[in-house]
């Protein structure tokens, strides 16, 4: 948030923060995107682009080309082949509250005209990813990148020993999921950075990311990534019907699928699900950064469809973010 109110910005007050907002996004994105360490949370970083928008609205001519307002979509790191996703990687609704997810299923209530079963998952705070198989083998695996163009890690993926490289049947498929590093891997990998004096990650999804966007896979295979599946693509053309049996047809291919996906009748349901989620945050060896919501119902999805960029059948609930853990990471890394 802006240091003081927007009418209190004269043309010379909003010159000077703008420079500094500028000088301060691009930092956070010149870490974030060429080093895969961010040096914020998203949070921070979200505020900041917000500040700096909302200063550009009120003052248009203090715009400068350079302002990262200006850039469009995501880069993708040069030196990686890009890859179309056939079907777009949707990104999802957020929302931050129960409330929030009540009014969410009132309104899918409303639409379907009859009550709604959904499927919940965790929803692991990693890196998502497509993996392409022909007749049974892996042939591409690439990162969602801005929904349409990825970057292909094939090469990284087959680094991967949970990542099945061959399927049970000679399959056409693809598969989506996310990839994440235990953190007990995080732990360990920062160690040995720290003794070797090297920039330390800043939270297992960027080692992750840092990991698997490595252009030489013998580093991607030191690093210990895994996977958890949550999608087939076109899942109704191999005759299945919901969510959940998605899921468990992921685990007969060979795939691992997180276990603690529950199939919730009502909003009861879902809250119980948040309540017993919740605290295995503090017990899980992988980051979990809230809930994903999705209508079980396969046919149900295509029936409700998508937004431009989210589809109307899916929320995912955040949990508040865990300063508490953060801090403690920090305290123990500068000690
Ligand atoms: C198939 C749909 C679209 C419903 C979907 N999309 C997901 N994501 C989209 C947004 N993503 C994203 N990533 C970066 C920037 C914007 N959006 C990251 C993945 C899901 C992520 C998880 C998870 N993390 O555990 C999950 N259990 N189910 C998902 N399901």
């Amino acid at each position: 948030t802006l240091p003081q109110p927007l009418d209190q910005y004269t043309e010379a007050s909003a010159e000077a923060e703008l420079k500094k907002l500028r000088a301060q996004v691009n930092q956070y994105r010149e870490a974030y995107y060429t080093k895969d360490a961010p040096l914020v949370e998203d949070y921070v970083y979200d505020a900041a682009y917000n500040d700096l928008q909302t200063l550009e609205k009120k003052f248009p001519q203090l715009i400068t080309p350079d302002s990262p307002t200006q850039l469009v979509g995501d880069e993708t790191l040069p030196g990686f082949t890009k890859v179309r996703h056939a079907i777009p990687m949707l990104s999802m609704g957020d929302v931050f509250s129960v409330d929030e997810l009540k009014t969410f299923d009132d309104r899918l209530q409303k639409a379907v005209g009859a009550a709604v079963t959904y499927n919940a998952e965790l929803k692991i705070d990693g890196l998502a990813l497509s993996l392409v198989y022909q007749q049974g083998k892996l042939v591409q695996a690439s990162t969602r990148g801005d929904g349409v163009i990825g970057e292909d890690v094939t090469a990284n993926i087959k680094t991967i020993k949970a990542v099945p490289q061959t399927l049970p049947q000679p399959l056409d498929v693809e598969v989506r999921g996310e990839c994440y590093m235990p953190i007990s891997s995080f732990g360990k990998l920062n160690a040995d950075r720290e003794s070797r004096g090297e920039a330390v990650f800043a939270n297992p999804r960027n080692a992750a990311a840092g990991s698997l966007r490595q252009l030489n896979p013998r580093i991607t295979k030191e690093r210990d990534l895994s996977v958890w599946l949550y999608t087939i693509v076109k899942a109704q053309d191999y005759g299945i019907t919901t969510q959940a049996d998605a899921l468990r047809t992921l685990g007969e291919w060979g795939f691992p699928v997180n276990p603690n996906g529950r199939v919730c009748r009502t909003l009861a349901e879902v809250d119980q699900y948040i309540d017993d989620m919740t605290p295995q945050r503090q017990t899980l060896d992988y980051g979990i950064d809230g809930i994903v919501l999705k209508v079980n119902d396969l046919d149900l999805q295509d029936q409700l469809g998508n937004t431009v960029k989210v589809p109307r059948w899916e929320i995912a609930y955040k949990f508040p973010p865990e300063m508490a853990r953060t801090v403690v990471h920090k305290i123990t890394w500068t000690v």
